[in-house]
C-alpha cells in the first residue's frame, strides 16, 4: 500500500523507498503519481554521470546522419548505412515504409501498461513472473546501483507467437507484437546493406543467426521527475544487441556520445522515424569497424516519456568473435571469441559503466 504525502518524509529513513519502488513494484511512476517534489536520495547519482549544457553539443551540423530510404536500391544509401555505423555508431532512418499507426499503436500501448496498477505490473517482476521472458523492473540493476535510475521498463524476449499470447500482458502484447513484425524486413535490409561493408556476401543461416537469431522488446516509461538535474533516465551504456531499433515519442532526452571525443549530441525526435544504433556484438563480428557507442537518457521536469527499442542479438548460445570475411586481408583480431549469454550476464550484472562492457571481449 503507498504512503501518502502527509505521512512520510521521502528523505528521511522511516520509509524505504527502495523497497517501494522495486520489491512492492511502485516503479518510479509509483513515485510521481504520489506528487513527490523531491527526488529521493537514492536517486541522486555522482557529479561525474549527470549531463550539463557543457557536455552537450547543440549544432544542426553535428547530428547524427539521417537515411532516407525510399532509394534503398541505389549503393549510395548503403554507403550511407555502413558509413554511418563506421563514424557515428548512430542514425535515424526515414520512408522506411512502416505504417506510422504501428509506431502510435505500441507507444498508446506502453503508457497502456504502466498506467496497470502496481500489483498487477509487479506479477511480470524477476520475482513474480512466471517466465525469465517477460520482465517488469527499474532502474536497470538494483542490486548492484549506487545510484538508482528514473525509468521503468516491460522486457519481452521473444521466443514464438504462441508464447507470446500465452505470456506477454494483454496491455500490450499485440502492439508490441506488431511492431517487431512491421520492423522485420527494414532489420534484414540494414543487415545486408551492414554486411556488404563487411565483405560479407550472403546471410546463411549461421550468419543470420548470429546476427539477429535471437530479439528482445523492450518498453521503456520515464515519468516526469522532480530535480531532473540530480539525476538520470538511463546511465551511460552501449547496448549489447547487434542493432537496436528504437522508437522514441517526441519529448527527447537521448544524447549520443561523439565518437574521439568527450562531447554528447542530442538525438532530436522525428515523426515517423526510427533510431538505428550499432551494439556490442557487431562491434565485435566487424573487430571494431562498426561501432557501438556510449548513450544515455536525461530525466524530464515536465513530461512523461517512452521509448521502445527492438535489441536484435545474436542466438544466446551463439559464440560471438570477429568475422571470417574482416580478418581475411590479415586484420589482426581486436577481440576473442565470447559465449553470447555470457556476454550479456556481464552486462546485466553491473550497473551502467559506459563502454567498459566490451572489454569483456579483448583480446
Ligand atoms: C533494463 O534496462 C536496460 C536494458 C538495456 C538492454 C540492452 C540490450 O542490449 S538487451 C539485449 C540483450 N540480449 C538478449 O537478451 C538476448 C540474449 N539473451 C540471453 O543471453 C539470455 O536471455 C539472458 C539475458 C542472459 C538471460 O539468461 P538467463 O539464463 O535467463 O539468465 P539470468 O540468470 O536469468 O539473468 C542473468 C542476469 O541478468 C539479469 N537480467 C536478465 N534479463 C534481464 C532483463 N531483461 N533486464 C534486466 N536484467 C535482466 C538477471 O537479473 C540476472 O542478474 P542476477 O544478478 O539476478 O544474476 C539497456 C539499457 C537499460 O537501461
Ligand atoms: O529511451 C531511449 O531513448 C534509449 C533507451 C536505451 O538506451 C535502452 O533502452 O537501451
Ligand atoms: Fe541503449
Amino acid at each position: 500500500m503507498a504512503p501518502t504525502l502527509a505521512t512520510i518524509s521521502i528523505n528521511s529513513n522511516t520509509w524505504d523507498v527502495k523497497n517501494f519502488v522495486v520489491n512492492e513494484g511502485h516503479g518510479v511512476k509509483g513515485l510521481a503519481d504520489m506528487g513527490i517534489q523531491t527526488l529521493p536520495k537514492q536517486y541522486i547519482q555522482p557529479l561525474e554521470e549527470r549531463i550539463t549544457s557543457s557536455d552537450v553539443v547543440v549544432d544542426e551540423e553535428q547530428c547524427i546522419p539521417v537515411i532516407d530510404l525510399s532509394n534503398w536500391n541505389d549503393t549510395k544509401v548503403d554507403n550511407m548505412i555502413c558509413n554511418a555505423a563506421e563514424k557515428w555508431g548512430f542514425f535515424q532512418i526515414v520512408n522506411h515504409g512502416i505504417p506510422i499507426k504501428v509506431f502510435e499503436n505500441v507507444k498508446d500501448a506502453t503508457h497502456r501498461f504502466f498506467a496497470l496498477s502496481a500489483q498487477e505490473k509487479n506479477k511480470y517482476s524477476k520475482d513474480y513472473s512466471c517466465t525469465n521472458n517477460v520482465r517488469f523492473g527499474t532502474s536497470f540493476t538494483p542490486q548492484a546501483e549506487k545510484a538508482l535510475e528514473w525509468k521503468d521498463y516491460l522486457s519481452l524476449f521473444y521466443v514464438s507467437d504462441e508464447e507470446a499470447s500465452a505470456l506477454w500482458p494483454p496491455a500490450c502484447r499485440d502492439e508490441a507484437l506488431e511492431f517487431m513484425k512491421k520492423t522485420e524486413l527494414v532489420i534484414k535490409r540494414l543487415m545486408e546493406s551492414l554486411m556488404k561493408g563487411l565483405n560479407v556476401k550472403e546471410i546463411d543461416e549461421d550468419r543470420e543467426s548470429l546476427l539477429m537469431g535471437s530479439k528482445r522488446i523492450n518498453l521503456n516509461y520515464y515519468p516526469k521527475c522532480p530535480n531532473p538535474e540530480l539525476t538520470v533516465g538511463v546511465g551511460r551504456h552501449s547496448d549489447v544487441s547487434t542493432l537496436t531499433i528504437l522508437l522514441q515519442d517526441n519529448i527527447g532526452g537521448l544524447y549520443v556520445k561523439k565518437l574521439g571525443n568527450e562531447t554528447w549530441l542530442p538525438v532530436p525526435p522525428i515523426s515517423g522515424a526510427l533510431v538505428i544504433n550499432i551494439g556490442d556484438a557487431l562491434q565485435i563480428l566487424s573487430n571494431g569497424r562498426y561501432k557501438s557507442i556510449e548513450h544515455r537518457v536525461i530525466a524530464n521536469g515536465s513530461n512523461n516519456r517512452v521509448s521502445v527499442p527492438i535489441f536484435v542479438n545474436p542466438k544466446p548460445n551463439d559464440v560471438i568473435g570477429p568475422l571470417q570475411e574482416v580478418l581475411e586481408s590479415g586484420e589482426k583480431a581486436v577481440y576473442k571469441q565470447v559465449l553470447y549469454s555470457d556476454y550479456v550476464k556481464h552486462f546485466f550484472r553491473k550497473a551502467h559503466d559506459g563502454k567498459d562492457t566490451v572489454d569483456f571481449a579483448k583480446i
